[in-house]
Protein backbone atom coordinates (compact mmCIF):
# COMPACT_ATOMS: atom_id res chain seq x y z
CA UNK A 1 0.00 0.00 0.00
CA UNK A 2 1.25 3.41 -1.03
CA UNK A 3 2.27 5.75 2.15
CA UNK A 4 -1.04 7.84 3.08
CA UNK A 5 -0.75 11.26 3.13
CA UNK A 6 0.01 12.45 6.50
CA UNK A 7 -0.46 15.67 8.03
CA UNK A 8 1.97 17.21 10.65
CA UNK A 9 0.43 16.49 13.99
CA UNK A 10 0.15 12.72 15.00
CA UNK A 11 -3.42 11.51 15.62
CA UNK A 12 -1.94 8.87 18.51
CA UNK A 13 1.33 9.42 20.27
CA UNK A 14 2.04 6.51 22.34
CA UNK A 15 5.47 7.22 24.81
CA UNK A 16 7.04 4.78 26.54
CA UNK A 17 3.68 2.42 27.25
CA UNK A 18 4.95 -0.66 29.42
CA UNK A 19 2.06 -3.36 30.46
CA UNK A 20 3.73 -6.84 31.87
CA UNK A 21 1.43 -9.12 33.73
CA UNK A 22 4.06 -11.23 35.07
CA UNK A 23 7.93 -10.81 33.46
CA UNK A 24 7.64 -11.54 29.99
CA UNK A 25 4.67 -11.47 29.76
CA UNK A 26 2.62 -8.01 27.94
CA UNK A 27 4.50 -5.59 26.57
CA UNK A 28 7.73 -2.70 27.23
CA UNK A 29 8.46 0.32 26.42
CA UNK A 30 6.21 0.76 23.84
CA UNK A 31 6.24 4.18 21.53
CA UNK A 32 5.20 5.14 18.02
CA UNK A 33 3.06 7.75 16.10
CA UNK A 34 -0.23 7.27 14.25
CA UNK A 35 -1.42 10.43 12.11
CA UNK A 36 -4.40 10.72 10.35
CA UNK A 37 -5.13 8.50 7.21
CA UNK A 38 -2.66 6.16 8.64
CA UNK A 39 -2.80 2.58 8.78
CA UNK A 40 0.19 0.83 10.99
CA UNK A 41 0.37 -3.13 11.30
CA UNK A 42 1.33 -4.91 14.35
CA UNK A 43 2.84 -8.21 13.75
CA UNK A 44 4.65 -10.34 15.68
CA UNK A 45 4.83 -14.41 16.75
CA UNK A 46 1.50 -15.41 19.17
CA UNK A 47 2.28 -14.47 22.61
CA UNK A 48 4.14 -11.38 21.40
CA UNK A 49 2.34 -9.12 23.18
CA UNK A 50 0.52 -7.25 20.13
CA UNK A 51 -3.33 -7.87 21.86
CA UNK A 52 -2.48 -6.19 25.00
CA UNK A 53 -0.74 -3.30 23.55
CA UNK A 54 -3.85 -3.15 20.99
CA UNK A 55 -5.77 -3.19 24.55
CA UNK A 56 -3.73 -0.22 26.15
CA UNK A 57 -4.18 1.54 23.38
CA UNK A 58 -7.48 1.47 22.60
CA UNK A 59 -8.49 2.65 25.75
CA UNK A 60 -9.21 -0.91 27.65
CA UNK A 61 -6.63 -1.80 29.37
CA UNK A 62 -4.57 0.65 31.57
CA UNK A 63 -1.07 0.84 31.00
CA UNK A 64 1.64 0.91 34.19
CA UNK A 65 3.88 3.10 32.45
CA UNK A 66 3.72 5.79 29.81
CA UNK A 67 1.27 8.00 28.47
CA UNK A 68 -0.84 8.32 25.14
CA UNK A 69 -1.91 11.02 23.64
CA UNK A 70 -4.84 11.45 21.69
CA UNK A 71 -5.25 14.50 18.64
CA UNK A 72 -7.88 14.57 16.96
CA UNK A 73 -7.14 17.32 13.89
CA UNK A 74 -8.47 20.58 15.43
CA UNK A 75 -8.67 20.21 18.72
CA UNK A 76 -6.09 19.86 21.97
CA UNK A 77 -4.43 16.84 22.82
CA UNK A 78 -5.68 14.16 25.73
CA UNK A 79 -4.23 12.69 27.93
CA UNK A 80 -5.75 8.79 27.19
CA UNK A 81 -5.60 7.86 30.60
CA UNK A 82 -6.05 11.10 32.35
CA UNK A 83 -9.71 11.24 31.20
CA UNK A 84 -12.49 10.36 32.85
CA UNK A 85 -13.59 7.20 32.05
CA UNK A 86 -16.87 7.95 31.04
CA UNK A 87 -14.88 10.29 28.09
CA UNK A 88 -12.80 7.14 27.66
CA UNK A 89 -16.00 4.94 26.93
CA UNK A 90 -17.85 7.65 24.64
CA UNK A 91 -14.52 7.76 22.41
CA UNK A 92 -15.11 3.88 21.80
CA UNK A 93 -18.81 4.69 21.28
CA UNK A 94 -18.02 7.13 18.56
CA UNK A 95 -14.69 8.92 17.40
CA UNK A 96 -13.09 5.11 17.73
CA UNK A 97 -14.02 1.62 16.67
CA UNK A 98 -12.62 -1.54 17.77
CA UNK A 99 -12.61 -4.40 15.75
CA UNK A 100 -12.50 -7.91 17.51
CA UNK A 101 -11.32 -11.50 16.26
CA UNK A 102 -14.05 -13.28 17.25
CA UNK A 103 -16.99 -11.74 16.25
CA UNK A 104 -19.56 -12.25 18.70
CA UNK A 105 -17.24 -10.00 21.18
CA UNK A 106 -18.07 -7.10 19.04
CA UNK A 107 -21.65 -7.57 18.71
CA UNK A 108 -24.74 -7.58 20.92
CA UNK A 109 -26.00 -11.01 20.21
CA UNK A 110 -29.53 -10.73 21.34
CA UNK A 111 -29.92 -7.35 19.20
CA UNK A 112 -30.85 -7.37 15.16
CA UNK A 113 -28.68 -6.39 12.76
CA UNK A 114 -29.82 -3.27 12.62
CA UNK A 115 -30.27 -2.95 15.83
CA UNK A 116 -26.28 -3.43 15.89
CA UNK A 117 -25.59 -1.33 13.51
CA UNK A 118 -28.45 2.07 14.83
CA UNK A 119 -27.06 1.24 18.56
CA UNK A 120 -23.91 3.07 17.16
CA UNK A 121 -25.64 6.16 15.68
CA UNK A 122 -27.75 6.70 18.76
CA UNK A 123 -24.25 7.01 20.21
CA UNK A 124 -23.71 9.72 18.42
CA UNK A 125 -27.50 11.54 19.15
CA UNK A 126 -29.04 10.04 16.27
CA UNK A 127 -32.85 9.47 17.01
CA UNK A 128 -35.02 9.59 13.98
CA UNK A 129 -35.88 5.80 13.78
CA UNK A 130 -36.82 5.77 9.48
CA UNK A 131 -33.15 7.29 9.00
CA UNK A 132 -31.31 5.13 11.51
CA UNK A 133 -32.93 1.73 10.33
CA UNK A 134 -32.15 3.44 6.24
CA UNK A 135 -28.62 3.69 6.83
CA UNK A 136 -28.26 0.18 9.05
CA UNK A 137 -29.83 -1.51 5.80
CA UNK A 138 -27.47 0.63 3.33
CA UNK A 139 -24.08 -0.14 5.26
CA UNK A 140 -25.35 -3.82 5.21
CA UNK A 141 -25.25 -3.64 1.59
CA UNK A 142 -22.16 -1.80 1.82
CA UNK A 143 -20.47 -4.56 3.97
CA UNK A 144 -22.30 -7.45 1.28
CA UNK A 145 -25.00 -8.56 3.73
CA UNK A 146 -28.65 -8.64 1.90
CA UNK A 147 -30.52 -5.46 3.43
CA UNK A 148 -33.47 -7.86 3.65
CA UNK A 149 -31.03 -10.06 6.82
CA UNK A 150 -31.87 -6.40 9.31
CA UNK A 151 -34.02 -8.01 11.50
CA UNK A 152 -32.33 -11.09 11.94
CA UNK A 153 -30.08 -11.59 15.00
CA UNK A 154 -26.22 -11.87 14.32
CA UNK A 155 -26.12 -15.73 15.75
CA UNK A 156 -27.74 -16.56 12.40
CA UNK A 157 -25.22 -15.16 10.29
CA UNK A 158 -21.91 -17.15 9.03
CA UNK A 159 -17.97 -15.88 10.53
CA UNK A 160 -17.66 -14.11 7.93
CA UNK A 161 -20.99 -12.34 7.36
CA UNK A 162 -20.39 -11.30 11.02
CA UNK A 163 -17.17 -10.49 10.98
CA UNK A 164 -18.84 -7.92 8.02
CA UNK A 165 -21.50 -7.30 10.31
CA UNK A 166 -19.59 -6.03 13.15
CA UNK A 167 -17.09 -4.12 10.69
CA UNK A 168 -20.57 -1.97 9.80
CA UNK A 169 -21.29 -1.44 12.99
CA UNK A 170 -17.62 0.08 13.65
CA UNK A 171 -17.70 2.14 10.81
CA UNK A 172 -21.00 3.63 10.47
CA UNK A 173 -20.09 6.71 12.47
CA UNK A 174 -17.15 7.57 10.26
CA UNK A 175 -14.62 6.83 13.36
CA UNK A 176 -11.63 8.63 12.96
CA UNK A 177 -9.40 5.80 14.23
CA UNK A 178 -9.99 1.86 14.18
CA UNK A 179 -8.33 -0.80 16.29
CA UNK A 180 -8.59 -4.03 15.12
CA UNK A 181 -7.38 -7.18 16.39
CA UNK A 182 -6.91 -10.61 13.82
CA UNK A 183 -9.78 -9.17 11.73
CA UNK A 184 -9.73 -12.12 9.19
CA UNK A 185 -8.59 -14.77 12.04
CA UNK A 186 -10.57 -17.39 11.86
CA UNK A 187 -12.30 -17.54 8.39
CA UNK A 188 -12.02 -19.43 5.57
CA UNK A 189 -9.52 -18.25 3.13
CA UNK A 190 -11.93 -17.60 0.03
CA UNK A 191 -13.56 -15.45 2.89
CA UNK A 192 -10.31 -14.07 4.16
CA UNK A 193 -9.88 -12.82 0.68
CA UNK A 194 -13.17 -11.15 0.45
CA UNK A 195 -13.11 -9.44 3.62
CA UNK A 196 -9.42 -8.21 3.11
CA UNK A 197 -10.66 -6.52 0.21
CA UNK A 198 -13.73 -4.82 1.48
CA UNK A 199 -11.55 -4.01 4.61
CA UNK A 200 -9.28 -2.19 2.35
CA UNK A 201 -11.60 -0.15 0.05
CA UNK A 202 -13.29 0.80 3.03
CA UNK A 203 -9.87 2.50 5.22
CA UNK A 204 -8.83 3.61 1.94
CA UNK A 205 -12.17 5.62 1.40
CA UNK A 206 -13.17 6.69 4.37
CA UNK A 207 -9.85 7.42 4.76
CA UNK A 208 -9.39 5.82 8.08
CA UNK A 209 -6.70 5.94 10.33
CA UNK A 210 -6.37 1.92 11.78
CA UNK A 211 -4.22 -0.27 14.16
CA UNK A 212 -4.21 -3.52 12.99
CA UNK A 213 -2.95 -6.43 14.79
CA UNK A 214 -2.15 -10.09 13.09
CA UNK A 215 0.24 -12.23 12.38
CA UNK A 216 -0.44 -12.93 9.22
CA UNK A 217 2.29 -10.67 6.92
CA UNK A 218 -0.48 -11.16 3.79
CA UNK A 219 -3.01 -8.86 6.03
CA UNK A 220 0.07 -6.34 7.11
CA UNK A 221 0.71 -5.90 3.11
CA UNK A 222 -2.06 -5.69 2.24
CA UNK A 223 -3.37 -3.32 4.77
CA UNK A 224 -0.71 -1.53 6.66
CA UNK A 225 1.20 1.67 5.80
CA UNK A 226 3.99 1.18 8.44
CA UNK A 227 4.90 -1.72 10.95
CA UNK A 228 5.72 -3.02 14.08
CA UNK A 229 7.28 -5.86 14.58
CA UNK A 230 6.94 -7.16 18.20
CA UNK A 231 8.85 -9.95 20.08
CA UNK A 232 8.74 -10.89 23.53
CA UNK A 233 6.58 -7.87 24.60
CA UNK A 234 9.35 -4.93 22.51
CA UNK A 235 9.19 -3.69 19.37
CA UNK A 236 12.10 -5.32 17.63
CA UNK A 237 12.11 -3.00 14.30
CA UNK A 238 9.56 -1.09 12.61
CA UNK A 239 9.20 1.36 9.47
CA UNK A 240 7.49 1.39 6.12
CA UNK A 241 5.49 -1.85 5.32
CA UNK A 242 7.32 -2.34 2.27
CA UNK A 243 10.95 -1.58 3.59
CA UNK A 244 10.14 -4.22 6.54
CA UNK A 245 9.08 -6.94 4.15
CA UNK A 246 11.70 -6.43 1.46
CA UNK A 247 14.18 -5.54 3.43
CA UNK A 248 14.09 -6.71 6.97
CA UNK A 249 16.63 -6.02 9.19
CA UNK A 250 16.28 -7.36 12.34
CA UNK A 251 17.30 -11.18 12.73
CA UNK A 252 14.07 -11.69 14.16
CA UNK A 253 11.85 -10.06 10.99
CA UNK A 254 14.13 -11.73 8.86
CA UNK A 255 12.93 -15.40 10.20
CA UNK A 256 9.57 -13.91 10.12
CA UNK A 257 9.27 -13.29 6.69
CA UNK A 258 11.71 -16.06 5.27
CA UNK A 259 9.29 -18.44 7.56
CA UNK A 260 6.43 -17.57 4.95
CA UNK A 261 8.28 -17.43 1.90
CA UNK A 262 9.58 -20.99 2.66
N1 LIG B 1 -5.22 -11.22 31.30
C1 LIG B 1 -4.00 -11.78 31.31
N2 LIG B 1 -3.44 -12.18 32.48
C2 LIG B 1 -2.21 -12.72 32.50
N3 LIG B 1 -1.44 -12.93 31.41
C3 LIG B 1 -1.95 -12.57 30.22
C4 LIG B 1 -3.25 -11.98 30.10
N4 LIG B 1 -3.50 -11.71 28.79
C5 LIG B 1 -2.39 -12.13 28.10
N5 LIG B 1 -1.46 -12.63 28.96
C6 LIG B 1 -0.12 -13.14 28.60
O1 LIG B 1 0.62 -12.06 28.04
C7 LIG B 1 1.40 -12.50 26.94
C8 LIG B 1 1.06 -11.69 25.71
O2 LIG B 1 -0.27 -12.04 25.29
P1 LIG B 1 -0.98 -11.33 24.04
O3 LIG B 1 -2.35 -11.93 23.92
O4 LIG B 1 -0.86 -9.87 24.16
O5 LIG B 1 -0.06 -11.84 22.84
P2 LIG B 1 -0.33 -11.84 21.27
O6 LIG B 1 0.93 -11.43 20.62
O7 LIG B 1 -1.54 -11.02 20.97
O8 LIG B 1 -0.62 -13.37 21.00
P3 LIG B 1 -1.74 -14.07 20.07
O9 LIG B 1 -1.32 -13.75 18.67
O10 LIG B 1 -1.61 -15.52 20.42
O11 LIG B 1 -3.06 -13.48 20.47
C9 LIG B 1 1.12 -14.00 26.79
O12 LIG B 1 2.16 -14.70 27.45
C10 LIG B 1 -0.20 -14.20 27.49
O13 LIG B 1 -0.30 -15.50 28.03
Amino acid sequence: MNSALLSPAPLLSVENLTHLYAPGKGFGDVSFTLYPGEVVGIVGESGSGKTTLLKAISARLTPQQGRIIYCPPGAPGRDLYAMAESDRRRLLRTEWGVVHQHPLDGLRPRVSAGGNIGERLMAIGQRHYGEIRQQAGRWLEDVEIPASRIDDFPTTFSGGMQQRLQIARNLVTHPRLVFMDEPTGGLDVSVQARLLDLLRNLVVEMQLAAVIVTHDLGVARLLAHRLLVMKEGRVVESGLTDRVLDDPHHPYTQLLVSSVLS
